[in-house]
């Protein structure tokens, strides 16, 4: 390690003096003129975890829903999975150290992580369209090269597709080729395979409407479309050649105003979806006969799904085990449906995509979605093996179809992380192969009314919860105050917690109706 180069380049990257941030639930975020040290410093980072995993590592430059002026940076580990809770430590004392201190800073998360450091690194790194998002991912590679680490620069690609190339690369090919070429290829197969069988219904029933967030979705839906043209017309909306990234549409915007997003031509009935920013999120949603506005979010995606899953498990036979991995935002009658309809177990996990995920891989069969529509299924290597097996030996031609089924459904997740191109695919098919409408999958149950509430407070830390986030145990008389209001309405629910990616404490109430909920929040 050159660290006379690594602070001479540093000089050049310069920490503004007293800036302190946190490496939270979604990595660095923040205003994207104070991200220029941090980016550097996260290649810096990069080359040691790489050295240290004897891996490619991913650094995404992005701030997914966030405003455009924002912008952000977050390290993807070894199977395209987020990085492990130590490191985001290491991450958090090399973003915060002071110029004169990055030498001694950098010695000691190599000493503490046991790094190698003769050992070879290669980093890639991808970004969004943010105006500021070119400059700030070449202080990334700045970062890596002083380093002596090897990099490609994938250059404008979603954070799911970042996470698919760190994946790929690191299973040497078998996941899939790690280029865009190859992901495309890889989704669009198992999509048109899939759905091949399905009934052919009206053109309707096949075209779809997107509203990309004026984001990197747009460019990449964009380029995708022509893979599987003949499955599915996608219609792009919003797609940044006008609009502002993420003003007034996308996933985020959809789900916490519950209304469409502007931008988007939406006749009654019609199937529309919307992505985030950095197209890991997808929400589906309509407009009924009488004009009034559906969300169907996360929670339904995750009901679809394992509805869908649970047919040709029964029909091969293997005792796989199946479940749903939520959080506490998930509506309480998405809860009740997947427990007393469908029969899946269901765990309830912190929020942020590292918790649910890594619950998820404790099933053969993992199903995981936040309500706000960021998720996907897990698969492990066993469930792989025996569908893959299932698939080649069967005789039984039924048995063979769920066996071959399923294996195209693995191909259709992404296995590293939630993938709005992925899901929207795999909802696609879904319901091409049900023939279900919109409306069919909206009436699977009934939402409880819900309100979120952002309240900035003087210092979020000051609450403290436990249960997943479900009870506060700080500061005294917040829990209780809240278990006497939820006492008076029929099905209600309320939880307060610090959020983890902004300045703020969120409120969330659900209740039996309209009613409850307002007298309650
Ligand atoms: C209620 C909510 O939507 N929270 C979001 C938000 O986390 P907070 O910790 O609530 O700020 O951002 C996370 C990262 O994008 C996402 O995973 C999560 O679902
Ligand atoms: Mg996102």
């Amino acid at each position: 390690m050159d660290l006379d180069a690594v602070t001479k380049q540093s000089a050049l990257h310069a920490k503004p003096d007293g800036l302190t941030l946190q490496y939270g639930t979604a990595g660095f975020r923040t205003k994207a003129e104070h991200l220029d040290h941090v980016m550097f410093r996260m290649g810096l980072l990069a080359v040691l975890r790489s050295k240290q995993t004897k891996s490619t590592i991913g650094v995404m430059v992005t701030a997914s829903h966030n405003p455009e002026e924002d912008n952000g940076v977050k390290l993807v580990d070894p199977l395209g999975e987020m990085l492990a809770p130590s490191w985001e430590e290491h991450a958090t004392c090399l973003a915060n150290a002071e110029e004169q201190e990055l030498p001694r800073v950098l010695l000691d998360i190599s000493e503490k992580a046991a790094v190698n450091l003769h050992q070879d690194a290669f980093v890639v790194v991808g970004r969004d369209t943010r105006p500021s998002s070119e400059k700030l991912s070449q202080s990334v590679i700045d970062g890596v090269t002083v380093l002596g680490g090897q990099f490609h620069d994938y250059g404008l690609l979603t954070t799911p597709q970042l996470h698919y190339m760190v994946y790929c690369r690191n299973t040497s090919g078998r996941y899939g080729k790690a280029t865009i070429e190859g992901y495309y290829q890889k989704l669009s197969t198992a999509f048109v395979e899939l759905t091949k069988q399905a009934f052919c219904s009206g053109d309707d029933q096949r075209t779809l409407k997107v509203d990309c967030a004026n984001g990197i979705g747009a460019l990449k839906l964009r380029e995708m479309k022509h893979y599987f043209s003949q499955g599915l017309s996608v219609q792009l909306f919003n797609d940044g050649t006008e609009g502002k990234l993420n003003h007034l549409c996308g996933a985020d915007f959809v789900k916490s105003h519950q209304k469409p997003p502007q931008g988007i031509e939406m006749k009654s009935n019609e199937r529309c979806c919307s992505f985030d920013g950095d197209a890991d999120r997808i929400i589906y949603y309509y407009h009924d006969a009488d004009g009034q506005f559906h969300l169907v979010d996360g929670d339904k995606i995750a009901a679809l799904i394992s509805g869908f899953l649970k047919e040709p498990l029964l029909e091969i036979g293997d005792s796989l085990s199946l479940g749903v991995v939520q959080t506490a935002y998930a509506n309480g009658s998405s809860t009740r449906y997947l427990e007393e309809v469908m029969k899946v177990p269901v765990c309830c996990t912190k929020t942020g995509v590292k918790h649910l995920h890594h619950k998820a891989q404790e099933f053969d069969i993992g199903v995981y979605f936040e309500a706000n529509g960021h998720g996907t299924v897990l698969f492990s290597k066993a469930a792989e093996m025996k569908i893959k097996q299932l698939a080649e030996e069967l005789e039984e031609d039924k048995k063979r179809k769920a066996a071959k089924m399923l294996e195209n459904v693995i191909d259709l997740f992404n296995q590293a992380t939630g993938d709005a191109i992925s899901d929207m695919l795999v909802i696609e098919a879904i319901l091409a192969l049900k023939g279900l409408t919109v409306q069919q999958w909206d009436a699977l149950y009934t939402d409880l009314p819900n309100r979120q509430l952002k309240v900035k407070v003087a210092d979020r830390q000051v609450i403290s919860t436990t249960d997943a986030e479900r009870q506060a145990v700080k500061p005294p008389g917040l829990q209780e105050a809240i278990n006497e209001l939820v006492k008076k309405y029929r099905l209600s629910r309320a939880f307060v917690r610090p959020s983890g990616t902004e300045d703020i404490v969120r409120v969330y109430a659900e209740a039996d109706s309209q009613q409850s909920l307002q007298n309650s929040s």
